[in-house]
C-alpha cells in the first residue's frame, strides 16, 4: 500500500447524502480523493443484490479515476469483487482470519479508538489503522468518546511509522494539526458527501494535504 492513498480517504454510502451518491462520489474523484471506502450501514442501508450493484458502480468509477476501491466490514463481498482493499473495527473480523482469505495484495485496514487498541492491531498486522473519532461525529452511531489531537500524537508516537488515517468530524480546518500531530492522512464522510459542492471540498482537502507533504 501506498501511504499518499491515505491523504484524502474518502468514505460514503448511500446515506450519507441526499444526492445520487454515484453523481457525489465522480465529483470527489473529480476533486482528487486519494482512496474510497464504501460503507453502506445504518438507517436505510441497501442490502443483497441492491448494494452489490452500487458497490459495482462505485469500484468502476473509482477504476476510472485510478483510485483504490476498499470495502468496509463485508470482507467477502470485498473478495468477491476484488477490492484493493477492505477495513475492519474491533467487532469485526479479526486481522488474522481476513488476512488468511483476502489475496495477498489486498490492503487491512483497522479500526483503532485508543492507544491500547493501535498497538495490538500494529502487532496484528494491520497495513494502516483508522484512528478516532478524533472529534465529535453525527455519522456513526456507535462511535466511542473522541480521543482528540492529542490521543492520536500518543498513538503516533507508539507505533513507529504504521501509516494512520485520522477519522471522525474532520473538517478542512483540522488537516494541517492532524497531519503535524502524525496522521498521513484523513478520512472523511460528511465533510464531503453533504458538501454543497464535493468536488471543490475534495479538492481543497487535497491542497492542504499537499501543503503539508
Ligand atoms: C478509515 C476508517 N477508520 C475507521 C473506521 C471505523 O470502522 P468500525 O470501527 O468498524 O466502524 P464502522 O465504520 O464499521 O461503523 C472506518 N470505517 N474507516
Ligand atoms: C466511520 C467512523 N468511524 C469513526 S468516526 C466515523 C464517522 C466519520 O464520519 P464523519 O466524517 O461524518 O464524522
Ligand atoms: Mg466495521
Amino acid at each position: 500500500m501506498q501511504r499518499e492513498w491515505l491523504q484524502v480517504y474518502f468514505i460514503m454510502g448511500s446515506n450519507n447524502t441526499a444526492q445520487d451518491p454515484l453523481v457525489v462520489l465522480e465529483e470527489a474523484l473529480k476533486g482528487g480523493i486519494t482512496c474510497f471506502q464504501f460503507r453502506e450501514k445504518g438507517k436505510d442501508a441497501l442490502q443483497g443484490s441492491a448494494k452489490k450493484q452500487l458497490a459495482q458502480q462505485m469500484q468502476k468509477l473509482c477504476q476510472q479515476y485510478r483510485v483504490p476501491f476498499f470495502i468496509n466490514d463485508d470482507v467477502n463481498l470485498a473478495i468477491e469483487m476484488g477490492a484493493d482493499g477492505v477495513h475492519v473495527g474491533q467487532d469485526d473480523m479479526s486481522i488474522a482470519r481476513v488476512r488468511e482469505i483476502v489475496p495477498a495484495d489486498c490492503v487491512i485496514g483497522v479500526s483503532a479508538t485508543n492507544l491500547e487498541e493501535a498497538v495490538q492491531a500494529h502487532k496484528d498486522g494491520a497495513d494502516y489503522i483508522g484512528v478516532g473519532p478524533i472529534f465529535g461525529t453525527n455519522t456513526k452511531e456507535d462511535a466511542k468518546q473522541p480521543i482528540g489531537t492529542d490521543g492520536l500524537c500518543r498513538i503516533r508516537k507508539q507505533v513507529g511509522t504504521l501509516p494512520i488515517v485520522a477519522i471522525g468530524g474532520i473538517k478542512l480546518r483540522h488537516v494541517i494539526s492532524l497531519r503535524k500531530a502524525g496522521a498521513d492522512g484523513v478520512s472523511i464522510i460528511t465533510a464531503i458527501s453533504q458538501a454543497e459542492k464535493p468536488q471543490l471540498m475534495a479538492n481543497t482537502f487535497w491542497d492542504y494535504n499537499q501543503y503539508y507533504s
